[in-house]
């Protein structure tokens, strides 16, 4: 048994928008560096922390947590194709034990993965079913959220778990430094985009363009210092990664959603993916983790940052 951790931001705008140059290409270095260590670690199963983004969940019936028995990609912003790879038994036995462990875990034979998963699968596996995949969504997107302390009781669930297996194991959490994305909030739109946010799974291609066309527009004005996104905040975001690095995860338990919100942004509460992920590994043993990456990119809305770590459990 061994277990590898690799914690990114994801941003689907990479494909659509493009920062200066050297910034691009630095942030692409550092994900295919990445990229690389998973190829060569050759992971015989990836547990995927990731939220959604109205793309696969939705108000009609939204969990705090989902594990996904069987999934394939929402299809948002033509991020990968298809089913996922999922050991479909084996997450099923997941699904067992985090239940064991008190956590109530909701569970889906027909999940849909959006960018929030298909994207670090993308750039760090090379693509969506490469390796055997449990996808694991946490809410940040749709208020009201998990606490941040569910999420660590969830990682250590699922890490407790994982400290039995014989694979050779990857955890990844997606999503979650200071970003704010113009992703409507309930309670604050017309009926019709409240429709949307209650049972919008399925777009037409149309509705799904126009939507990723005001995002794409959203990245384009906070490059220029405009539009109505809150700005990035590298201090939050490396006050944040310097928590993951040191391995002391007790701040989590009292982290509230307005402190999140006020330096993080809305999109910041995808950071429960992280912790779930820091909190899976550190179950299973101390670890040791550093920086691989830091930049906050506006034209992404993205505080753009990659930690890995291993564990030191043997
Ligand atoms: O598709 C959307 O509505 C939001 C997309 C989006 C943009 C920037 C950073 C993110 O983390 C993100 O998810
Ligand atoms: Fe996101």
């Amino acid at each position: 048994m061994s277990i590898k951790l690799i914690c990114v931001s994801h941003s689907p705008m990479m494909d659509f928008i493009h920062p200066a140059p050297e910034v691009e290409a630095a942030a692409r270095g550092a994900f295919a560096e990445l990229a690389q260590e998973v190829a060569a670690y050759d992971p015989e199963l990836i547990v995927l922390f990731a939220p959604d983004h109205f793309n696969g969940f939705f108000y009609d019936l939204m969990p705090p947590f989902c594990i996904g028995l069987r999934a394939k990609c929402a299809g948002d912003w033509d991020i990968g194709e298809g089913p996922l790879n999922v050991p479909e038994a084996l997450a099923l036995d997941l699904v067992k034990a985090v239940q064991a462990e008190d956590v109530d875990i909701a569970y889906s034979y027909r999940m849909q993965a959006d960018h929030g998963f298909t994207q670090p699968l993308e750039l760090l596996a090379g693509s969506v079913a490469r390796y055997p995949t449990i996808p694991i969504f946490i809410n940040g997107a749709a208020k009201p959220f998990p606490p941040c302390r569910r999420a660590l009781k969830l990682g250590e669930a699922v890490g407790r778990f994982l400290a039995g297996r014989p694979e050779r194991i990857l955890v990844v959490g997606s999503g979650g430094l200071s970003h704010d994305p113009p992703t409507p909030q309930f309670g604050s739109v017309p009926p019709e985009v409240e429709e949307f946010l209650i049972a919008g799974r399925n777009p037409s291609p149309e509705a799904r363009r126009a939507r990723q066309e005001r995002v794409v527009e959203n990245g384009r004005l906070l490059a220029r210092g405009q539009g109505s996104s809150q700005p990035l905040d590298p201090d939050w975001d490396l006050g944040l990664i310097n928590t993951f690095v040191t391995g002391d995860l007790t701040r989590f338990q009292t982290m509230t959603d307005e402190e999140i919100r006020a330096q993080g942004g809305r999109g910041g509460q995808e950071i429960r993916a992280w912790i779930a992920a820091f909190a899976c590994l550190k179950a299973a043993g101390t670890y040791q983790a550093r920086t691989r990456y830091y930049h906050p990119i506006d034209a992404w809305i993205a505080g753009m940052g990659m930690v890995s770590a291993d564990s030191l459990a043997s």
